[in-house]
């Protein structure tokens, strides 16, 4: 595992030998198994891996927030405080003001039957610092009136996501965490989002942690990347260099995926580490193999190890043999 240093007292967050486990599920098998890496204040930070690598786990650790029924060791410091050893209050009370998180999809994430007015008025509430028509002048959110007085459902998908970006800055975060946060838009609609949370990073002073499964998604935001497999950090280093010479196999096959993707081609099998009591066993989540075309495939890009081989891949649900 290649854990990412930096030098002391320079790092925003600071997470040590992150393991999560659910005992009454799994046993003593973690499913995020001694993750190290640090962030600095802003700095932008790639996440990626397949489906149930454990990125969101980690994503909701950097929030202090841990999954009923999860047993969690190790440490997430943010500055001085240890969010694995604070209490829940303690927890609440930096969520949102230190950390905030932009999920991917902002029709669920918003309340849909209150206006956007009022979900603004209830951040307020918990202590938001900033007005929310200068938030969304932030976002680039022309016509703030109309807006405000808007129900979710009646917001395009770009707008509800600048909506939701606008809310996770209310509190000045230090550090932004987006998870997938344009997978569920247009892909022109997608590189805008983007663009404006990399021009934010700067203009209002936070750290993003980009949770995706698009390698250029994260070529081309983020400065340093992180790889996890199977629960486990397995690279990380500047973005260009991790993507251009891994040295984890894991890596050279999401990035020969990725490639594959690009130029259209077929996409084969499906794969996964599903933790079990005997530990993980690599292999589909759902079934064996798939040959099923790429327009079939309903799930994130993927890559799976079978022996020694590596393999595009997207959900064959109803496909597999
Ligand atoms: N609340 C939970 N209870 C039990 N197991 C969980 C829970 N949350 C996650 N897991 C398991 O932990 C592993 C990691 O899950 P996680 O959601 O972090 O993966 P991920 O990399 O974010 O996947 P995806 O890209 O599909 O969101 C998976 O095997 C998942 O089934």
């Amino acid at each position: 595992m290649t854990a990412v240093s930096t030098a002391a007292g320079v790092d925003l967050m600071t997470v040590r030998d992150l393991t999560v486990r659910f005992p009454r599920l799994y046993g003593n098998t973690p499913v995020v198994d001694r993750v190290s890496f640090a962030i600095r204040p802003g700095e932008v930070v790639g996440l990626v891996g397949e489906s149930g690598s454990g990125k969101t786990l980690v994503s909701l650790a950097l929030l202090g927030l841990f999954p009923r029924g999860s047993a969690v060791t190790g440490s997430v410091r943010l500055r001085d405080r240890d969010l694995v050893a604070a209490s829940e209050r303690e927890r609440r009370a930096l969520r949102g003001r230190s950390v905030a998180m932009v999920y991917q999809d902002a029709l669920t994430s918003l309340n849909p039957s209150l206006t956007i007015r009022r979900q603004f008025a209830q951040i307020a509430r918990l202590g938001g610092s900033r007005p929310a028509t200068e938030l969304l002048d932030l976002v680039r959110l022309p016509d703030a009136a109309r807006l405000l007085a808007s129900y979710p459902h009646q917001l395009s998908g770009g707008q509800r996501q600048r909506v939701l970006i606008a809310m996770a800055l209310a509190r000045d975060p230090d550090l932004v965490v987006a998870d997938e946060p344009t997978t569920a838009l247009d892909v022109t609609v997608q590189a805008q989002i983007l663009d404006l949370l990399l021009r934010l990073t700067a203009e209002v002073n936070f750290s993003l942690l980009l949770v995706s499964h698009d390698l250029g998604v994260i070529r081309h935001a983020a400065s340093r990347a992180m790889v996890m497999y199977a629960g486990q950090l397995v690279e990380a280093g500047p973005t260009q260099d991790l993507l251009d010479r891994p040295r984890h196999r894991y890596t050279a096959g999401l990035v020969a995926a990725g490639r594959s993707l690009e130029a259209g081609g077929p996409v084969t099998v499906i794969g996964g580490a599903v933790p079990s009591p005997d530990g993980f066993t690599p292999g589909c989540r759902f079934a064996g193999r798939c040959d099923a075309a790429l327009s079939d495939c309903v799930e994130p890009l993927v890559a799976v190890s079978e022996g020694d081989r590596w393999h595009a891949c997207r959900h064959p649900q109803g496909r597999a043999s």
